[in-house]
């Protein structure tokens, strides 16, 4: 990764990270490690961090924006965590203020502390100018958490193991969202444990693990076509049902979606966004209105992807 002046300039970094949403997402039995092995289709999203770096006497993290009294603003957020780990691999200590001006929405599937410490290691690269790749970079990234390589990464992939390994997808055209922000956020750990609550109750019997983990050729195929249309019938996520266990009211949000004028709609990741694919730019304009005089979400927002992965913006 190389350098450029403008950190130099100023002192300070800022990074700009995407959110993503799970086209398709296949989740496998638990592991004996507590994970879970996915097949997963990631498209990064519009709706983004900032997050901005610059050197200080300590390490210190601030947290701006809608979502700032949900976001620990201590040595457990992600952002703060991504700074040790980068400080360690360089040996330096990791003297730094963090500032996250946040719109991602927090504990929402979204893989909002996944952008945010993807944002941290993109922008302290730049600003210790580190001769890091980005190959390196993601093995830092997968050992913060499962969704950080993607955030990293962005446009649109196909995750594998426990959705660190990425392999790029031809994905053509651009896609429009309406989310579905909820009032509560899920717990991404005890969303994966219900959903195998649900499957001992469902039957007993052992899972099809080839079934569970197949690659979803038509999905990718149709992303190469460009065409929303064909995109939509085929979203789907094996979390869906234990994120509307937990929170049944989701039912509600999805259908009204979809009685707005959406093609499809389906619970981002663990939830509990609701995110729509919609037909074109101008009926998601027309969904997000319905759907938020409908009263069933926190607020909704409109996104595009695929959106492109974590890059350095400029100096602050
Ligand atoms: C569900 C997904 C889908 O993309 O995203 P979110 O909806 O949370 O954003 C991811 O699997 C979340 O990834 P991430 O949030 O990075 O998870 P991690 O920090 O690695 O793990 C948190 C916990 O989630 C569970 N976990 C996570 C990943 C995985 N493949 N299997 C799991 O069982 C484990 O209980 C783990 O302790
Ligand atoms: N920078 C951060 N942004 C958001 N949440 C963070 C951050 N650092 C740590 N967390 C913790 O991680 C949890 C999961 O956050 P998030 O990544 O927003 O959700 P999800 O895993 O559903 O995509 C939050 O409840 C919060 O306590």
């Amino acid at each position: 990764m190389s350098p450029t002046s403008l950190s130099v300039v100023s002192g300070s970094v800022i990074a700009r990270a995407p959110s993503k949403v799970n086209l398709h997402l296949g989740v496998g039995p638990r592991r004996d490690d507590g994970y879970h092995d996915l097949v997963t289709v990631f498209q990064a999203l519009s709706l983004h961090d900032d997050i901005r770096v610059a050197r200080a006497s300590d390490l210190t993290i601030a947290v701006r924006g809608e979502w700032a009294n949900s976001v620990p603003a201590d040595s457990s957020n992600l952002a703060a965590r991504a700074a040790v780990a980068l400080a360690d691999w360089a040996g330096r200590p990791a003297k730094v203020a963090i500032d996250i001006a946040k719109t991602i929405p927090v504990a929402g599937g979204m893989a909002g502390g996944s952008a945010d410490a993807a944002g941290a290691l993109v922008a302290l690269a730049q600003l210790w100018k580190l001769d890091i790749s980005r190959d390196e970079l993601a093995e830092i990234a997968a050992d913060l958490g499962s969704d950080v390589p993607f955030a990293l990464h962005g446009n649109t992939a196909l995750g594998t193991g426990r959705g660190e390994q990425l392999m790029q997808v031809l994905s053509r055209g651009e896609y429009h969202w309406v989310l579905a922000l909820a009032r509560e956020g899920l717990s991404t750990p005890a969303v994966y444990r219900e959903l195998d609550r649900l499957r001992e109750s469902w039957s007993g019997q052992d899972l099809d693990e080839d079934e569970l983990l197949r690659r979803p050729d038509e999905l990718m195929q149709a992303l190469a076509s460009g065409d929303p249309h064909a995109v939509a019938p085929l979203l789907y996520n094996d979390l869906q049902p234990a994120a509307l266990s937990l929170q049944p009211s989701l039912r509600r949000t999805l259908r009204a979606g979809v009685d707005a004028g959406a093609l499809n709609g389906i619970v981002s990741g663990s939830g509990p966004t609701c995110a729509f694919l919609c037909a074109d730019e101008q009926s998601a304009v027309n969904v997000a209105a319905e759907l938020s005089g409908a009263g069933v979400a926190r607020s909704v927002r409109t996104a595009s992807g695929p959106a492109p992965g974590t890059r350095v913006l400029g100096d602050g």
